[in-house]
């Protein structure tokens, strides 16, 4: 699509040199209403010379500046004429490479820490003299590049922060995208708006006005199918291609045999009749089901569920003349966690990593850039009802991943139902809202207990039930102990074959929502 760069939305680039948290760095600037998106190390400058951009912030990583192969950008970048941000990484590789000294220091330093703030850089405007920040690194700057100012100390790092205000250079040893960086969105917000200069005008509406005219350009008079599940991230994909291009919209949601309890006709019923859009159910049940016979390794179950999905949307859109794209409600969670060239695999989200290799749909994925509060923002937006934008999470291949190991029909109605039997009790106590996923899963043990005087020798389940905001990261709820113990008495006196109940107690990390 040609654009003017000034008509386009003005723009923070951040580069990944492969920190954890890269993509908290781009939600905090978009939550300021500057657009901000991630870039690999070796994005182009002429890629994003093509950009509105008001500047760059290079992230941390694991690397260290002074290495053979420390991870570097195009040097090209620091002449843009845009401000440049270094966080940790990024920090020490500005020094590197403007002639400072980097080095490995004796003690290093995780976790809270006290800034001595000095001097009067632009980035700490407003901030106090003394303030807690997050540190995370083990290398150290013990002098800056000629021309810059130390503008922060701690005992542990001698130059905390530095600036070279002429030259629009910045950077701040410790991160301050993490909430524990007492002023970190003040430190962003004076980069971003004094510094950079932004204006600030990114909003979800601007948003959707951008990515409908990106459908309308990029579909012109063909057809979409949207692959619908109900979920929150598909329904908002639905809503905004159809505000694109109408009745050139087909959605279809999958049946797979993996879905919890009445979730088929209850997904159908949701779309019945309203918001004008056309929704084809598909049972395949049988067909996953036959792939998924004797195959234990989640990779593997997840590999294959992705596969079928896409053959299924492909055999199908095969019968519609110009049915050429597939739009799907991937979210940037799923990008990362599935692994890119920076970031490594954690697990396979079917719709990203378990595609298959020659798809012949092209995909459309408005939201790829967002997380999932963002999408519920958006959602309301586009007018969605509540019941939509707050539906939780269920993960496309459902239920697949919840019996762990090799999937049955036997343990496939195991966990069906002491799901509901679960969703049943957190509602009736009203803290169905409040939780933000809860679900369970079937490990692949028995053991024994004692029943009406008789050796049992029965499935364990597992409760999983935690709180988050974007699913990056995730603590357990604290259900009340009376609660817990109604969902433990009544999973095992209403599901056969169940004789033990556990809660997970653990967060993300370092364990992960889903147990595969
Ligand atoms: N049963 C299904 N039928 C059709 N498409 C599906 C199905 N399950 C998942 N998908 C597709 O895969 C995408 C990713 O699934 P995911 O679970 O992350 O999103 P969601 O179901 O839309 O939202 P939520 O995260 O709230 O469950 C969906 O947005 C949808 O496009
Ligand atoms: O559509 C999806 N396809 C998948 O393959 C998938 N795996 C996990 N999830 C959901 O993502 C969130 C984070 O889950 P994890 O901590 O288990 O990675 C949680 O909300 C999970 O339910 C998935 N969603
Ligand atoms: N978090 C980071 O960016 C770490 C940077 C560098 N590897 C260090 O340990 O100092
Ligand atoms: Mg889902």
């Amino acid at each position: 699509m040609e654009r003017n760069n000034e008509e386009m939305n003005e723009t923070i680039a951040v580069l990944d040199f492969g920190g954890q948290y890269n993509q908290l760095i781009t939600r905090r600037i978009r939550d300021l209403g500057v657009y901000s998106e991630l870039y690999p190390n070796t994005v182009s400058v002429e890629e994003l010379r093509s950009l509105n951009l008001k500047g760059i912030i290079f992230s941390g990583g694991p690397g260290s500046a002074y290495a053979e192969d420390a991870p570097v950008c195009d040097p090209a970048m620091y002449d843009l004429g845009v401000p440049i941000l270094g966080i940790c990484y990024g920090m020490q590789l500005l020094t590197h490479h403007f002639g400072g000294k980097v080095e490995a220091a004796d003690h290093r330093e995780y976790g809270k820490a006290t800034l001595d703030v000095k001097g009067a850089s632009g980035l700490f405007r407003k901030t106090p003299a003394e303030q807690t920040v997050w540190m995370s690194h083990g290398d150290r700057i013990i002098e800056p590049p000629e021309g810059f100012t130390t503008d922060a100390t701690n005992p542990t790092t001698p130059v905390a922060a530095m600036s070279h205000a002429e030259k629009g250079i910045y950077g701040v040893q410790f991160h301050p995208e993490v909430r524990h960086t007492e002023y970190g969105n003040d430190i962003l917000h004076n980069f971003v708006f004094d510094i950079c200069q932004s204006k600030g005008e990114w909003t979800m509406e601007n948003f959707i006005d951008l990515e409908v005219e990106k459908i309308r350009a990029n579909v012109g008079d063909r057809r979409v199918l949207c692959a619908l599940s109900g979920g929150v991230d598909s329904s908002v994909t639905a809503m905004l291609v159809h505000r694109a291009i109408g009745d050139q919209l087909t959605c279809m949601f999958i049946d797979h045999g993996l879905l919890r309890k009445d979730e088929g006709t209850r997904v159908m019923q949701m779309f019945e009749g309203k918001f004008d859009i056309n929704v084809v159910k598909i049972d395949a049940s049988e067909r996953f089901l036959t792939k998924l016979k004797g195959v234990s390794d989640p990779e593997q179950k997840r590999k294959i569920i992705g596969n079928e999905f896409i053959f299924i949307f492909e055999e199908e859109s095969s019968k519609l003349e110009n049915m050429d794209f597939l739009a799907q409600g991937t979210l940037y969670t799923d990008v990362i966690e599935s692994g890119t060239a920076t970031a490594q695999t954690i697990k396979s989200h079917h719709n990203v990593g378990g595609l298959p290799e020659d798809m012949k749909l092209d995909l459309i994925e408005p939201l790829n850039t967002l997380f999932k509060d963002e999408v519920r923002e958006l959602g309301t937006e586009l007018g969605l009802p509540e019941s939509f934008v707050w539906r939780q999470p269920f993960p496309g291949p459902g239920l697949g991943i919840r019996v762990l190991g090799e999937i049955t029909s036997e343990k496939l109605e195991i966990v069906r139902e002491s799901d509901a039997v679960l969703h049943d009790v957190l509602e009736k106590a009203g803290l169905d809202k409040e939780i933000w996923q809860f679900f369970t899963a079937l490990p692949d043990m028995r053991s024994v207990g004692v029943m009406g005087d008789n050796r049992t020798y029965d499935y364990t389940v597992g409760v999983r039930a935690v709180t988050s905001i974007d699913g990056m990261t995730s603590d357990w709820a604290r259900i009340p102990h009376d609660v817990l113990e109604t969902i433990s008495t009544r999973i095992v006196n209403e599901v056969p074959q169940v004789n033990r109940v556990v809660y997970d107690i653990t967060s993300k990390p370092p364990a992960t929502i889903e147990w595969e």
